[in-house]
């Protein structure tokens, strides 16, 4: 076996691709050469398919400029090493209960079923799957910011434990990552009727197991656990500092993977940075493939509450759902709330919707987003959240560790303020609408290559429109 064409691949494309495409797509790649055959293992078909689409013909011109007479014949595959972790629990088969629950009040490990001696799951099981019949891919807007998310989710329900095994989709409060939970659960049930699917609320999770752990009944909630097709499970970061839950949910996570069962995660940020749950788990969580959901733009707001009002047979004008999108920027929860209420008003007293009538009956709402998002606060929580001074934003200094930040608040006042490029150009120190124009810019290209960067402005979009 002879890597060193592959390596030398890896280093001009490391020099070429910003980082974050080539720690996303290339790194994970590992190469066999055979003969005069190179394969490529990507770790699942998504970046498969991606690497093909968007890669393999640069892959191939550096495979003939480093052997112009012979050069190496490229395949890919997807491959992924075993899973073996021998303390975890068999892949069980013999609990089998022939529906699945997580979400009823009900508790599945409660003391009336743990007796000494541990009886079957069946018996408590109620027989019924708790995914949402209503959180659809049908009915979930897609727009950039949800694309891969949703893309990625879609080929789970088709291909259930072999496309991305885990599938985990993280992202700021109401942006859909529960929506997508049970879209995918629907998707599966949809090819295969009598799949056992779990959605799971990751505090739920927590208190079956120590109700199981109090009832001496956790080899059944193992075996419950363990005969899914398929565990949802939600807001992971709950997990933090929990440590007994998280012993048992490696083991659980380890069988499921081995079994080449579903397991989807979803947490409010990227599954390094939540504290307190083991590095050995939050390895496991990048298995799989790692997707964000961001805050939806601009026209992916519109699109939403359009069709949320349809959705309840009402026809809402363009110029009022702009008018509402623009002024609720945070999630997607917001807006839903916002546009039943300018329904129900509507409803009762008979008149038509229409812009006044929302500023009217989102007074309260929208006064409130007027008041917090200025370009001062922006200022205030930009130079909070970099720790500089907000002297230093508005001054000439030009060093990287003031200049970016001051472009980043720049671009934030452009996105989250009605004000334009000369009144933000003056309130950042009298600069020129033009700088204003370049740090937008440079902004959205430095979210789209940097991973730190996107994070930075997702958390600072978050933490102005909460
Ligand atoms: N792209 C979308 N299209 C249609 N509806 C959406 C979309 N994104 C979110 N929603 C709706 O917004 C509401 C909130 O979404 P959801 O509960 O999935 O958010 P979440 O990301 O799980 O939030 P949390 O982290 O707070 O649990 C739901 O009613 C969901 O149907």
């Amino acid at each position: 076996m002879d890597h060193s064409p592959w390596q030398r691949c890896l280093s001009v494309l490391q020099e070429e691709l910003p980082a974050q495409q080539f720690s996303m797509w290339i790194r994970p790649l590992q190469c066999v050469i055979d003969e005069n055959v190179m394969t490529l293992y990507a770790p699942n078909r998504f970046v498969l398919d991606w690497v093909r689409d968007k890669y393999v013909n640069r892959i191939n011109e550096l495979l003939t400029l480093n052997e112009p007479s012979n050069p190496l014949l490229l395949r890919f595959d997807v491959g992924s090493k075993p899973i073996v972790d021998n303390s975890a629990g068999s892949n069980s088969s013999n609990s089998n209960p022939s529906s699945v629950n997580g979400g009823s009040n009900e508790a599945l490990f409660s003391k009336s079923s743990a007796t000494s001696k541990v009886t079957e799951p069946e018996s408590n099981i109620p027989k019924k799957t708790n995914v949402r019949l209503n959180y659809t891919f049908d009915n979930f807007v897609e727009g950039k910011s949800n694309q891969l998310a949703r893309a990625a989710a879609s080929q789970v329900a088709d291909n259930p434990g072999t496309a991305y095994n885990p599938l985990f989709i993280y992202g700021g409060t109401g942006l859909g990552k529960t929506h997508l939970l049970h879209a995918v659960g629907n998707g599966i049930l949809l090819n295969k009727p009598n799949a056992k699917i779990a959605y799971m609320h990751s505090e739920r999770f927590v208190q079956d197991m120590v109700r199981a752990l109090q009832n001496n009944a956790m080899e059944k909630f193992k075996q419950y656990y363990r005969s899914v097709d398929a565990l949802l499970i939600d807001d992971i970061q709950f997990f933090a500092g929990k440590e007994r839950t998280q012993e048992e949910f490696f083991h659980t996570f380890n069988a499921l993977l081995e079994g080449n069962q579903q397991v989807i995660l979803t947490s409010d940020r990227y599954p390094k940075e939540i504290n307190g749950v083991d590095d050995r788990l939050k390895s496991r969580f990048g298995w799989g493939l790692t997707l964000a959901i961001e805050p939806p733009e601009l026209e992916t707001r519109v699109a939403i509450l359009k069709r949320k009002a349809q959705e309840s047979q009402i026809n809402l004008a363009d110029e009022v759902a702009f008018f509402i999108a623009k002024r609720l920027r945070s999630n997607v929860r917001e807006l839903e709330g916002a546009l039943n209420r300018v329904m129900a008003n509507a409803n009762f007293t008979g008149r038509a919707i229409t812009i006044d009538f929302v500023r009217e009956a989102l007074r309260d709402l929208l006064a409130l987003q007027d008041k917090l998002v200025t370009i001062d606060n922006i200022q205030k929580t930009v130079a909070e959240y970099y720790k500089i001074k907000i002297a230093d934003l508005l001054s000439k200094r030009r060093n990287r560790s003031v200049a970016r930040p001051r472009q980043i608040a720049m671009a934030l006042s452009k996105e989250l303020t009605n004000h334009s490029l000369p009144e933000i150009g003056d309130a950042f120190g009298g600069r020129d609408h033009t700088t204003v124009l370049h740090a937008c810019r440079k902004v959205k290209s430095l979210r789209e290559e940097t991973h730190d960067i996107k994070e930075d402005y997702s958390n600072l979009i978050r933490t102005l429109s909460s």
